[in-house]
């Protein structure tokens, strides 16, 4: 069968988009990891997809799956994406859009300007959360890897992360810490790595080695993480301006159970349809 596509990024963390509203289709974990490869298949750090809502409260469902097959609880820059995507594709008129994920439920409202703000929640950051196994709530953890000690925030999103403060995210050693952070056996679910360099208490830059995916040039969920862990140690103030590879990202977020508001671009880049073997 042909299955019809939308290609789009934030910040160039990039996405297949499928509505699965007006077709029909039922992905294998194989056949995800071979449309995700960028030689033998389209390519995309993620699969975002559009589903109707289980609730009657909710306009969507959104589902997610990184480029290994995992489905996931949340994608910020990926909600972005879908709120453009189901209002470009008329499945809904509206500016504010409710979706429910596998982390919990999500507002996105698309400005007037088209960049999109998302009511990501209230971060947690008790480890059971994540989950991460330490015994106490704290805001940073000892985490050795590799035989050396790192101090790491623990946040879930939705989605878990571990925080670790650099001095230069241009010679962290992301692609050496990344995979071993993201297997630790304390995240027995596995985690999104981020390393994040505090330029000023409103200004961080921030790479992150995405969980099933490896290293993105912006992760939306892992820059709020960042930002929460940065605020709970009294390092940053909101709003913070998110440095990324791929572009800026505005966090806000006040403080306990106050939602984090995350502000960005979603573009889409081209339509396709592809054969489903
Ligand atoms: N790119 C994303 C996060 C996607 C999911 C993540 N890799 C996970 O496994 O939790 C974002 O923009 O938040």
């Amino acid at each position: 069968m042909l299955l019809h596509f939308t290609k789009m990024h934030g910040l160039g963390n990039d996405f297949m988009v499928i509505d699965l509203i007006t077709q029909r289709a039922r992905l294998r974990d194989e056949q995800i990891r071979k449309l995700a490869d960028r030689r033998f298949g389209i390519g995309f750090d993620q699969l975002l997809v559009v589903e109707p809502p289980r609730s009657p409260d909710m306009d969507f469902r959104y589902r997610i799956f990184n480029a290994d097959g995992s489905e996931v609880e949340n994608c910020g820059n990926g909600a972005r994406c879908f709120a453009r995507f189901v209002r470009d594709q008329r499945l809904t008129h509206k500016r504010e859009i409710h979706v429910e994920t596998a982390g919990g439920p999500l507002t996105l409202v698309v400005n007037d300007d088209d960049q999109v703000t998302v009511d990501m929640g209230t971060p947690r950051f008790e480890p059971a959360a994540l989950p991460f196994d330490a015994t106490e709530d704290r805001p940073l953890h000892a985490l050795e890897v590799d035989g050396e000690r790192y101090e790491i925030g623990a946040v879930s999103m939705g989605n878990p992360h571990a925080v670790l403060r650099v001095d230069d995210v241009d010679t962290a050693p992301v692609e050496r810490l990344g995979p071993l952070i993201e297997r630790h056996p304390r995240f027995p679910r596995r985690v999104n790595a981020g390393f994040m360099q505090v330029v000023s208490p409103h200004e961080i830059r921030l790479r992150v080695f995405e969980r099933g995916t490896g290293e993105t040039l912006a992760c939306g969920t892992g820059a709020c993480a960042a930002v929460a862990s940065g605020i709970r140690q009294g390092l940053l103030e909101s709003p913070v301006t998110v440095h990324l590879r791929g572009g800026d990202l505005r966090i806000e977020w006040s403080g306990d159970e106050a939602p984090l508001l995350m502000t960005g671009p979603a573009e889409r880049v081209f339509e396709g349809r592809i054969a489903l073997a």
